[in-house]
């Protein structure tokens, strides 16, 4: 517990214009909203400064908002309320942070305050100083980049007191990508303070705007589950022993010794060099290509001005380039279908020759070739394997579970390579690759249906724009050799994967407050469903289960299959399924259905509904 002086007001009030400004005019939002809302209303530690202009700012935003504007005046000195190490730990989402940021969502209360994350940036820095034991003499230097969410600049500033105040430096480059900030650990350059030791990417990814969290990375690569942990029981235990004078301190040293740096210039001139040096040092190879790019608003904006356009590409018809943490054209996730269709329909109106989309932190991609074919799912990781095993014959390619039969006979009897079909999360199928290697297995690729994607020669780095940097290259390779202009020599590069006519995913809800738990964890109770269903399948005949599995129970029947899985961070069964018809879809849901009926806590009616159709 520590008290913080100052006249504050709860920042209620512009999380609930956030809202309002969803259902309001673009106008309104880049007039009224954006500019003041920096300008008028500094944050003191997740709290609104209450100034005279203020006043005025809140009259501004009444005249728009028809709904309440709740103002909590707080006294001149406000307790920080005490936060359970539970609390901290709950924050963890595999082996990312992941909490509320800002209010505004009914039901959502903000758990990554700014105190909070001051907490968990200086438990960062301990645990680098552990790990790095640095020599007295010498002070670690941390990167701290961040998307495009409303949240994102009290974070970095939270983030930076944290750190200051734990005695390392900080270095920030402001709006990044998530792989940037990894390969600010590896980069060498004095100019740029590079590398640096450890560094943090503010970002919730995909989640809706009222999140965010935290990505962190030494030049070993991202953190997992086991040091994320850490860090958090760390923070719990730091923010327990937060004082007044403690927390002045960070923010001097912060205020005193935070450096800037442009390190997106030298991320981006390091993939305009891979493009230009793969195609034989041409200067600009994608001269007569006309690319469009759809960033969603989340980071990835710079790909089309830093990337493409020095290649020599035209970008016209590129969209959503300009960061907008409210996201209010479409979820900036290539997952997505309304964001797939987007960029789709940005391709075919352009009559552009390739489409490429990122997610809001740039480490998840797909692309959209000239007819408007989504380059996305299992077609990406098909395009990606071949140009992979163009270059490493026979290399092993690693992918999440929910990829396709069609995909392992394409990557096995087209392309001479090895699919070794692994579990869901990016960081998951990373490390499998990682360790075939380290036990004699190549692999080159590991690669999620996702978007997320890496390879061996880019360090492993979870990447999205260097993987349309491989499509790059190929459409400058292509060129140069004479094969032709245009996005064809990609569309030829899938050609033979098989699909199946009906593809879906339903993702049924443990209820966590039902009593069939018998108050055990979700978890529990999800893995009993599994072992259930794993029971039944073996006493059908029609139903076989895979002779090789990591996650769930993945069944083959009716010219299809299913898997049905724990999520890796949500109280939720996945269940996918891939036929050759709905009919045969339906058979397989049924027999899902027919399994998991008896487990009250499971809400089935996502697939009730399929069944029915
Ligand atoms: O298990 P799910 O709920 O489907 O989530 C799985 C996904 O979680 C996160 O978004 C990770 O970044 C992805 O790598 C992973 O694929």
């Amino acid at each position: 517990m520590a008290a913080v002086s100052g006249k504050v007001i709860q920042h209620v009030l512009v999380a609930h214009c956030c809202q309002q400004d969803r259902k309001l005019s673009t106008q309104y939002r880049k007039d009224c909203c954006i500019p003041y809302r920096h300008k008028l209303l500094p944050y003191i530690r997740g709290k609104l400064a209450w100034t005279d202009i203020s006043t005025m700012q809140l009259r501004t935003f009444s005249k728009f908002n028809r709904g309440i504007v709740y103002c909590n005046a707080a006294p001149s000195a406000t307790i920080i309320p005490s936060v359970d190490k539970g609390v901290f730990l709950k924050l963890q989402n595999g082996s990312d942070i992941r909490g509320v940021a800002v209010y505004g969502v009914e039901g959502e209360p903000v758990t990554l305050t700014e105190p909070v994350t001051e907490a968990i940036a200086a438990a960062f820095a301990a645990w680098l100083l552990d790990r790095k034991k640095p020599d007295p003499s010498k002070r670690l230097k941390v990167s701290i980049g961040h998307d495009s969410r409303i949240s994102a600049q009290k974070l970095q500033d939270a983030v930076s007191r944290g750190l200051a105040g734990a005695g390392v430096d900080v270095i920030q480059y402001g709006l990044a990508s998530t792989p940037a900030m990894f390969n600010s650990t590896l980069t060498k350059s004095e100019d740029f303070l590079c590398p640096v030791d450890g560094s943090i990417m503010i970002t919730a990814s995909h989640l809706p705007y009222n999140r965010n969290g935290f990505k962190f990375f030494t030049d070993a690569g991202g953190l997992g589950k086991v040091d994320i942990k850490d860090i958090l029981e760390r923070a719990a235990d730091i923010y327990k022993n937060f004082t007044d004078e403690g927390l002045r301190d960070a923010e001097r040293k912060a205020a005193e010794s935070v450096k800037r740096v442009d390190y997106m210039t030298v991320y981006t001139s390091d993939l305009v060099a891979a493009v230009r040096k793969a195609a034989g040092n041409v200067e600009r190879p994608l001269e007569g290509f006309h690319i469009v790019v759809d960033a969603g608003n989340g980071a990835g904006g710079f790909f089309a001005g830093k990337v493409l356009e020095p290649l020599g590409a035209i970008t016209s018809g590129s969209q959503f380039l300009e960061p907008d943490g409210l996201f209010p054209n479409h979820i900036p996730n290539p997952e997505d279908k309304e964001a797939m269709r987007a960029i789709t329909r940005a391709v075919l109106d352009n009559k552009a020759d390739l489409g490429i989309i990122f997610d809001t932190d740039v480490d998840r991609s797909a692309a959209v070739d000239f007819s408007g074919r989504e380059l996305n799912r299992n077609r990406l990781i098909a395009l990606m394997s071949a140009i992979v095993l163009e270059e490493h014959p026979g290399t092993t390619i690693v992918t999440d579970s929910v990829t396709s039969d069609g995909l392992t006979t394409f990557i096995e009897k087209k392309l001479g390579g090895r699919h070794h079909r692994f579990k869901r999360g990016y960081k998951n199928v990373i490390d499998e690759a990682i360790r075939l290697n380290s036990v004699g297995e190549e692999s080159h690729l590991a690669i999620e249906t996702s978007g997320h994607g890496a390879l061996k020669e880019n360090h492993w780095l979870d990447d999205g724009a260097y993987l349309m940097v491989k499509l790059l290259n190929k459409l400058a390779s292509a060129k140069a050799s004479g094969v032709g202009g245009g996005s064809k020599v990609l569309t030829d590069l899938v050609d033979g994967l098989e699909e199946p006519g009906v593809a879906v995913e339903l993702r049924l809800k443990i209820d966590q407050n039902h009593s069939d738990l018998k108050g055990g964890s979700f978890r529990e109770y999800g893995e009993a469903v599994l072992q259930h269903l794993a029971n039944v399948v073996n006493s059908d005949p029609k139903l076989q289960k895979a002779p090789v599995n990591y996650e769930g129970v993945r069944v083959s029947g009716y010219g299809g299959w299913f898997l049905l899985r724990l999520s890796l961070h949500d109280p939720v069964l996945p269940l996918n399924i891939e036929a050759p018809s709905n009919d045969d879809a339906v058979k397989l849901g049924l027999a899902v259905l027919a399994a998991v009926n008896e487990f009250k806590a499971l809400d089935t009616s996502a697939l009730n509904k399929f069944v029915q159709v």
